[in-house]
């Protein structure tokens, strides 16, 4: 924000006919002389001017005559009804009939050589200068302009490079007074937003370009009222500055060329000026704000499809485009009935006119519902009809329009805070309390929200670790099983030969065994003088003792063979015993070598 000496040029080139003269005068003003303090509410109608256009290129080729006459000093517009066949007029049901209307301002620019004749500056110099007068006061302000397509509401809010429309010239305005102004104790910031309503939808207009286009979001709030979220509202210093975003808005616009227009606005444009005034009072070192709200709006044309010879993306457009419009119409009607007005005005209503003071359609479309306040509540609102000079109906039905609309009442209130030097400290305290707070939450759930993901994600990494980690160790059981079968099937294959022998070992030991007990127990008893040699036995015996000694007795002989079986049955269960402790040792080391192998091994061992 910046207190701004005047530097423009060409501020000569305006010249002034509007009504508030303070800061138009360009005299320095002593601030006691202009005290910031106007009337608190201003209850008015709203603001209709028509303004005709001159022929077009159109109009030309159809040699259509010009039905619309307008008197300077009554500001009554006429419409005359069109020059049609005698047959087409009996044929036809439609009534065309002369009719008169009388607006705030009746602007003839259909030919520049009238003395009546009304250029851009006039029509800014008209009620562009007085809103802007509104808005230093601290009145939010509303200008739109209506009509059908190629009726000039363009030419009328935007203008050309060489004649520049309302828009540029409020903007310069705006600049003008803020630089003229010698009153070093008021601060000015200034903050311009352009979006467009197309097909229902909000675009900013100043924001970057995106494909597919990202739409802003309608919110509504009791401090704020209606507003677009996240539009751009870009903080301006000049009116170069300005003017570079309006060309960056212009060129974002949607726009196409129809049957009545090359250049056809297809959307609704919103061009909005934020203009906060802070006036600081060194003496009582309080300070009073004021904020104020131009809106200059640019309607679609309301033209019928059938005219535009629409089809499919222009006429789904036109169909939307009507939809806002007609809500509009509905706004303007609903506003504009004196009933509504009477209700609103009273205290105590019964419910029946209480709802019909409160059932305003605003809601009904994206327009009505962004223009609510401008419309019908806390702002002086200007509505500019465009009209051709030749088409009786659609003229007919926008001069219709504007006259309901100037029926219409808007109480618009200045926006101004003033603020002793202790309420500004303590403000400003709490918004730094508010700011550390809302710091610490945002921080707060910033480090919530990190923290919860990290939290997320270092559990699933666990959770994948162990995954991985478990599957790693199922592998390495699978391998270590492999090799271990491996080992065991080539251990029990080296075994199984032993354990064939062994097996047939103890089976001969078995027998054996069995026929020595067998024989311990039921011993053979020879008869006297029996004696039952074999040759082997008397060749052992001739060998072992050297010489045979037939004197030896047969109780001597049977003492000897039952010793020598003795000596067997020992011998025998001797190896036993080492067989015995032979296989329990392999059993303890091939526990897994239960099978048939072992168990039977043991089991014949064992007998069983
Ligand atoms: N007062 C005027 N003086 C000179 N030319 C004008 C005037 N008004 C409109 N025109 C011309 O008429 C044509 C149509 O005007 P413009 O584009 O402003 O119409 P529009 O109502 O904005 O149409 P649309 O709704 O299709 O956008 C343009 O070529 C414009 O320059």
């Amino acid at each position: 924000m910046a207190t701004r000496a005047l530097t423009t040029p060409d501020l000569q080139n305006y010249h002034s006919t509007a009504s508030a003269p303070r800061l138009r005068s360009r005299e320095p003003v002593d601030v006691m002389e202009r005290p910031f303090t106007p009337p608190d509410a201003d209850a008015g109608n709203v603001k209709v001017v028509v303004r005709v256009r001159k022929f077009i290129k159109r109009d030309l080729e159809k040699h259509s005559p010009c039905i619309i006459r307008m008197n300077p000093n009554t500001q009554e517009t006429t419409i005359l009804p069109p020059e049609i066949a005698s047959e087409d007029v009996k044929t036809s049901r439609k009534v065309y009939e002369e009719r008169k209307f009388t607006f705030d301002k009746s602007f003839w620019s259909h030919e520049e050589t009238d003395g009546h004749y009304a250029g851009q500056q006039d029509v800014y110099a008209s009620f562009g200068e007085e809103f802007l007068d509104h808005n230093f006061d601290g009145y939010h302000t509303c200008i739109f302009a209506y009509g059908q397509t190629g009726s000039g509401k363009s030419y009328t809010m935007m203008g050309t490079l060489d004649e520049p429309g309302l828009i540029p010239r409020t903007c310069r305005g705006l600049f003008e007074r803020i630089e003229s102004e010698q009153n070093s104790s008021i601060t000015y910031g200034v903050h311009v937003s352009y979006f467009e309503i197309y097909n229902e939808h909000v675009k900013d207009l100043l924001g970057p370009r995106t494909n597919p286009p990202t739409y802003l979001k309608i919110r509504e709030s009791k401090s704020d009222g209606v507003y677009v979220q996240n539009l751009t509202d870009e903080p301006v210093m000049s009116y170069e500055d300005i003017e570079r975003l309006m060309k960056v808005g212009d060129m974002n616009r949607t726009t196409a060329s129809t049957k009545m227009n090359d250049t056809s606005s297809r959307s609704h444009a919103v061009f909005t000026l934020t203009l906060k005034q802070i006036q600081h009072d060194i003496a009582t070192d309080s300070t009073i704000e004021r904020l104020a709200r131009m809106r200059l709006v640019d309607l679609a044309g309301s033209e019928r499809a059938n005219r535009t010879e629409a089809t499919g993306q222009r006429l789904r457009e036109g169909g939307n485009i009507n939809q806002s419009l007609t809500t509009l119409g509905r706004v303007i009607a609903a506003l504009a009935d004196p009933k509504r007005q009477r209700a609103s005005r009273m205290t105590g209503l019964q419910n029946q006119t209480k709802r019909r003071a409160e059932v305003v359609p605003y809601r009904d479309s994206v327009l009505t519902w962004l223009l609510k306040d401008s419309l019908g509540g806390n702002s002086k609102t200007a509505m500019v009809a465009c009209i051709s000079p030749t088409d009786y109906e659609e003229t007919l039905s926008t001069l219709r329009y504007a006259d309901q609309a100037k029926r219409i009442r808007t109480k618009a209130h200045v926006n101004q805070d003033a603020v002793s030097a202790a309420e500004r400290d303590a403000k400003i305290i709490e918004m730094q309390e508010t700011i550390k707070s809302l710091q610490l939450s945002v921080n707060a759930a910033a480090v919530r929200k990190r923290d919860e993901a990290d939290r997320a994600r270092d559990e699933l990494e666990d959770y994948q670790r162990q995954v991985s980690k478990m599957q790693r160790a199922m592998e390495e059981s699978r391998a270590v099983s492999d090799v271990k079968i491996r080992a065991l099937s080539q251990e029990v294959d080296e075994l199984r030969p032993q354990n064939e022998a062994l097996r047939v070992e103890v089976e001969a030991l078995r027998r054996h065994l069995s026929l020595a007990v067998g024989e311990l127990k039921n011993p053979i008893v020879l008869p006297e003088g029996f004696s039952v040699h074999d040759d082997e036995d008397e060749e052992n015996r001739s060998v072992s003792d050297g010489a045979y000694d037939s004197s030896v007795g047969d109780e001597v002989e049977g003492d000897f063979e039952h010793d020598a079986w003795q000596a067997d049955v020992d011998e025998l269960l001797k190896d036993l015993g080492l067989f015995k402790r032979k296989v329990a040792d392999d059993k303890t080391r091939f526990p897994h070598l239960h099978g048939a192998v072992g168990r039977n091994v043991l089991g014949e061992i064992s007998g069983n």
